[in-house]
């Protein structure tokens, strides 16, 4: 800001009238003083861009990772239902936010300080013209958009008419045979003389729009110097400070308005970063580490937050006793994998409860909850990585031995034929259904869990690759002592249950071993069973399917229902 002040004592110097130089200064020291305001000045300003760029971008990385921490803590379904818009309010609205914190209010604070001291300066300087230039601020400041659009027009013009100008000089310079050979020199002159004219008036129409807008302050100042008010450096100093305050002005125009979006921005990702998740993540007790397993449904009723009406469970109440396998079949879409969300802690019952040996799971800390139990949905997702990587997603820590032996568990065999084995990038490779969910069940097994929640696949797999999941999913329920909860579609696995439950208008109507179930004649399961022969037989018919010779009660069933 003491720049234009400067220019203006050292104007002063030089011209006879003026006063000295304050401070009483030499010339050189002023000029040194100058320099140096200027060096100085510039390096603050690169420091300034450089300074407030970087922390603009560490306050929208710090932004970011908060807010994709608070995303990733919230219920899923606050996060499945607008999810476009959590990843443009992580993208657009933290790049606006860091612009208008760092940036804007940067060019804010320097637009402020530039029109208010800029403004004290020029009344410091000369009262009665900052008076006189105050008054002309509005019809300058409107003068100012009219001229632009003037200047915008004119400038558009200019461009056409030097277009043809140099349209006319190509052509007949490169035809200049044939321009000769006519005699057509002066009708070319002529042509040529034309456009220049009319980029002549155009330029001068220009040049007289702003030597009116420069002009005004320009005259009233030139009388006051004639007369002796006001030095001629004083004038540069004043005309520069009022340089300074009008782009000030216009400086602060623009800074509301991107403060402005900055604000609506930070509205947006605070909305994200301070909202409690309905299901609280991470907050409660642990799950005691002896434990029997014992997981109990009690009247448990269930409708989506988003489709009030429709009753998924309607007292719902199972028993899974510690080490026992059960199966839950049903009509698809009856609600058997809302139970496994209910039992993951996707959402809550509306009513009821679900213990663990007798304790309501919404007293445990859902990270606490969810480390007991392996989940194999129906559609498992792998991750950008190697299959070492994937199968290791809930324990990072686990030695490769680790992460074998649960491979070897879950019948991945597959991967030791791959070209890199378990480091081979999932990325590069298709992988069938089946192979997916043995992936998924050994990425479950690692984690030893105490209760397995597995969603057997609906979708198609080929007979070999069904069998080998299946045979995965037999061996751990052999082997393993644990608390099973699986979903069934395929009678070789429900076959291979303690206990099956067929789950009917969101409730339980009947349950009991496949044996047991399969003896009454008019049973749900029989019909339900049934179904899923025709479907069968129809595929074997079509001779995609293998009988599964080591089925034997499935087998046993199903010539019992095909006779
Ligand atoms: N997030 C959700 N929001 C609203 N409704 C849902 C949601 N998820 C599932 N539903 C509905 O809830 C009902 C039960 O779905 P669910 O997936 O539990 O059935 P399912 O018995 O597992 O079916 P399938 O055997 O086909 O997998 C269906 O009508 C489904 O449309």
């Amino acid at each position: 800001m003491s720049v234009p002040f400067t220019i203006g004592k050292l104007i002063d110097f030089f011209s006879s009238t003026g006063p000295q130089i304050p401070f009483g200064l030499s010339i050189w020291q002023a000029s040194a003083a100058l320099l140096t305001l200027f060096t100085v000045g510039a390096v603050a300003n690169a420091g300034r861009s450089m300074l407030m760029r970087l922390a603009g971008q560490r306050i929208v990385a710090r932004l970011r990772e908060r807010m994709y921490g608070a995303a990733l803590k919230q219920e899923v379904e606050f996060v499945e239902k607008g999810e476009g818009d959590v990843i443009s309010r992580l993208s657009a609205d933290t790049s606006i936010v860091g612009e208008s914190v760092t940036q804007n209010l940067s060019d804010g604070l320097r637009a402020i300080v530039m029109s208010s001291v800029g403004l004290g300066a020029m009344i410091w300087v000369s009262p009665t013209l900052t008076m006189l230039m105050m008054a002309v601020v509005p019809p300058v400041s409107l003068g100012a958009v009219v001229y632009g659009r003037y200047i915008k027009k004119l400038s558009n013009q200019t461009q056409e008419a030097v277009g043809e100008m140099t349209k006319i000089a190509t052509e007949s310079l490169s035809a200049l045979r044939t321009v000769q050979a006519f005699n057509a020199i002066p009708q070319e002159e002529a042509r040529f003389h034309q456009k220049v004219t009319s980029v002549l008036t155009l330029a001068r129409k220009e040049a007289i729009a702003s030597g009116i807008f420069f002009g005004g302050t320009g005259w009233s100042g030139g009388t006051l110097v004639s007369r002796g008010e006001i030095s001629v450096g004083d004038l540069t100093s004043l005309l520069l400070y009022t340089a300074y305050v009008g782009s000030g002005l216009q400086m602060l125009t623009s800074f509301f308005s991107s403060i402005m979006r900055g604000i609506g921005a930070g509205g947006r990702i605070f909305d994200i970063l301070d909202r409690t998740p309905a299901i609280p993540h991470g907050q409660g007790e642990e799950v005691p580490a002896n434990v029997q397993g014992i997981v109990r449904f009690e009247g448990v009723k269930f409708h989506y937050p988003t489709r009030k009406n429709v009753t998924i469970l309607n007292g719902f109440d199972l028993e899974i006793k510690a080490g026992e396998t059960v199966a839950i079949v049903g009509e698809s879409g009856g609600g058997k994998s809302s139970i496994q969300s209910l039992l993951m802690r996707y959402y809550d019952p509306v009513d009821g409860r679900i213990s663990f040996d007798d304790k309501d799971i919404r007293e445990f800390s859902t990270t606490s909850w969810r480390n007991i139990i392996g989940f194999v949905p129906q559609d498992p997702v792998l991750f950008t990585g190697t299959i070492a990587s994937n199968i290791a997603y809930g324990n990072p820590d686990a030695t490769r031995g680790e992460i074998e032996a649960a491979a070897r568990e879950a019948n991945c065999e597959f991967v030791w034929g791959m070209p890199d084995g378990f480091d081979t990038e999932i990325g590069r490779l298709s992988l069938s259904g089946g192979q997916r969910q043995r992936l998924a069940i050994a990425r479950a097994l690692l984690k030893k869990p105490k209760i397995l929640a597995l969603d057997e696949a609906t979708s198609a797999l080929d007979a070999t690759s069904e069998r080998r999941v299946n045979d995965a999913i037999e061996k751990i329920l052999r082997s393993r002592q644990i608390t099973c909860l699986f979903i069934a579609h395929r009678l070789s696995t429900i076959a291979r249950a303690d206990r099956i439950v067929v789950l009917e208008g969101g409730k339980i109507t009947e349950t009991g071993t496949f044996r047991e179930l399969v003896a009454h004649e008019n049973s749900r399961f029989r019909a339900l069973m049934a179904a899923q022969l025709n479907a069968a037989a129809g595929e074997s018919l079509l001779g995609e399917r293998e009988v599964h010779e080591e089925d034997d009660e499935a087998a046993e069933f199903e010539t019992k229902d095909k006779a």
